[in-house]
């Protein structure tokens, strides 16, 4: 979890949102517990996963596409907004982080209305249909990638659904991007505001997050 503001106002923030309930709080601290911090600190936190269930209530989503599951915390916030018998197509390569998500998502009950794929997400994403049927969308996998899930998740989307991609500050390096992943992530932000297809809305919450709602 990375934050660029300071923590007094994140933990003021994280105290005026919607709480965690039991489950999530158990794998934030089996996530902590058992993975080195550089690993544990990818996991979203509370705020915004509370974010993530209000955006996906208040898109009406029935079909949600994430890309970027490790231990499974954005997929439960994700699949909890969906309309009832909603469907959470997840991506991610990682057996290991995974096995932990699939166990939360049991616990959760949501592990119906979950598929897990286990692969590069641009293959995952490439072999969806061209139909524009996503409802909502959520990036936080690999920074270099986001620039071509980008271009295969906007056509998806249909006209309202919206996407949400995090990590677009880059702990405020994209103001003076020097390494290829705050570069890739520092260009497809300037790329999104030029996107005719799409309005943007990017919000400074923990590490920043875009909103890009598809054009009706
Ligand atoms: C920042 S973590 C996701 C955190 C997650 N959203 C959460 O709430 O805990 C990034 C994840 O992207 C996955 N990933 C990295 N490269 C990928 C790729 N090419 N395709 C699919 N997933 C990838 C990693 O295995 C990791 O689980």
């Amino acid at each position: 979890m990375t934050e660029i503001l300071g923590p007094g106002i994140g933990d003021y923030v994280l105290a005026h949102c919607t709480p965690a309930d039991e489950v999530l709080r158990d794998l934030a601290a089996e996530t902590r517990e058992a993975l080195p911090p550089e690993d544990a600190g990818m996991q979203i936190s509370p705020d915004e996963g509370a974010l993530l269930t209000m955006l996906v209530r208040l898109t009406g989503a029935r079909y949600a596409v994430e890309v970027g599951v490790f231990t499974g915390y954005s997929s439960i916030c994700i699949a909890r907004g969906l309309q009832p018998g909603g469907k959470l197509l997840a991506c991610d390569v990682s057996p290991e982080w995974t096995a932990v998500a699939r166990r939360y998502w049991a616990r959760a009950g949501l592990a119906g209305g979950i598929e897990l794929r286990l692969a590069p997400a641009i293959e995952t994403l490439q072999a969806l249909a061209p139909d524009p049927v996503i409802d909502f969308a959520f990036v936080d996998a690999d920074k270099i990638g986001y620039p071509a899930y980008y271009e295969e998740l906007v056509p998806r989307l249909r006209p309202g659904g919206l996407m949400a991609l995090d990590n677009v500050l880059r702990g405020g390096r994209v103001l003076h991007p020097t390494v290829p992943a705050d570069r890739a992530i520092a260009e497809l932000n300037d790329r999104i505001v030029g996107d005719e297809r799409v309005e943007a809305v990017m919000l400074p919450v923990r590490d920043g997050v875009t909103l890009v709602r598809k054009r009706d």
